[in-house]
């Protein structure tokens, strides 16, 4: 990673200096990350407590990032003819389009999104990639490679910062997980004191990275009981899958998107999960240590948990005590993303019309 870049307007602290926020969002030096303690340190404090930190030094020019917002706002402001080439198809999630629609009554998301599969490349489904800006693919694929830079140092450093093996969360799955671009745009909202842009959540990634649009802000976090404003930088926070395999010690913040009255807003995040799908698997983790002979998968980096719970302690082998713990987490997270999910703003019975 180009780790000489300046801080740049995306990761200028003052830009957000005079947010009415009552706390900030903790400011992280990513180039500082592999060498300097303090910064871990800081790093731990962030996640444990925000679950959320803003980037500054992350190696992507200021001018870039803006490429990048370009080609999102180029792309949302075609027709809707030409956007449509690139619809979504009914159960899958790449291309163009909005909220997944399970009933009639749902309330949907003020936001329209393009959703792109990015890495790894051979799974890219270029039939969404629009071709309008003539630039969009080159530009995100350039982006991909860069996020993808930082994604490492992220999770190597929150790993370390726990003391454990650098490596040990981005392999505990290998290399196959998918990582998707989500173009969100917001257009201007005649009653933005009803909708939402995107109802509360927390993302079920590993880590998110969220680009955000320089000159309207619309994130806000959770934060003891109160939605803090996040600035107009590049953000990243933590999804589910690290508070599950860091046993809750790091935090999946809930946030929620306003819409503003006047402005539109557009925003870029990419989702980094790990393939989670085998990781509660006892009977694959005990076929693997017989293969290789061992027991307490965690000499081969294969669990690793952290928890608070005596019995998840690194180093114990009471595996399915872990593993127990890991269901336990995985349930509640489950259950509040359920009720997050439903808490939208009162008595809404706006909707947006889907073909606008
Ligand atoms: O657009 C934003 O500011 C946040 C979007 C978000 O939370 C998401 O896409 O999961
Ligand atoms: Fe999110």
């Amino acid at each position: 990673m180009n780790h000489s870049v300046k801080k740049t307007e995306y990761g200028n602290v003052t830009n957000y200096a005079g947010a009415s926020s009552p706390a900030k969002i903790p400011v992280i030096d990513v180039s500082l990350l592999t060498s300097s303690p303090l910064e871990l340190d800081k790093l731990k404090s962030a996640v444990t407590t925000w679950g959320c930190f803003q980037a500054v030094n992350h190696g992507i020019e200021s001018s870039f990032l803006e490429k990048v917002c370009e080609i999102g706002e180029l792309f949302f402001k075609l027709s809707a003819d030409e956007k449509k080439k690139y619809l979504r198809e009914e159960n899958d999630v790449d291309g163009y389009g909005n909220d997944m629609v399970f009933s009639d009554d749902q309330i949907l998301d003020w936001a329209d999104r393009l959703y792109l599969t990015v890495l790894p490349k051979d799974q890219r489904k270029f039939q969404f990639w629009p071709q309008n800006p003539t630039h969009f693919r080159e530009i995100l694929d350039e982006y991909s490679s860069k996020i993808e830079l930082i994604y490492q140092v992220t999770l190597k450093a929150l790993a370390r910062s726990l003391n454990l093996d650098e490596d040990c969360f981005l392999n505990q799955y290998g290399t196959t997980e998918k990582k998707s671009a989500r173009f969100n745009y917001y257009p201007p909202c005649p009653w933005p004191e009803k909708v939402l842009g995107v109802k509360p959540h927390a993302d079920s990634s590993a880590i998110t990275l969220l680009l955000q649009d320089k000159e309207v802000e619309g994130l806000q976090l959770l934060k003891d009981g109160q939605w803090v404003g996040v600035p107009d930088a590049l953000t990243i926070n933590v999804g589910d899958q690290i508070e599950i395999m860091s046993n809750g010690m790091f935090k999946s913040p809930v946030h929620r998107v306003l819409v503003n009255s006047k402005k539109k807003r557009m925003t870029v995040a990419v989702f980094c999960p790990v393939q989670s799908n085998k990781h509660f698997d006892v009977e694959e983790i005990r076929g693997r240590e017989r293969e290789e002979g061992t027991r307490g998968g965690e000499e081969k980096g294969m669990v690793i948990f952290v928890g608070t719970d005596e019995k998840c302690e690194k180093g114990t082998r009471g595996e399915e005590a872990r593993i127990k713990r890991c269901f336990q987490v995985r349930f509640q997270i489950a259950i509040q993303r359920r009720i997050r999910g439903t808490n939208q703003r009162e008595n809404t019975t706006i909707q947006r019309n889907r073909e606008r």
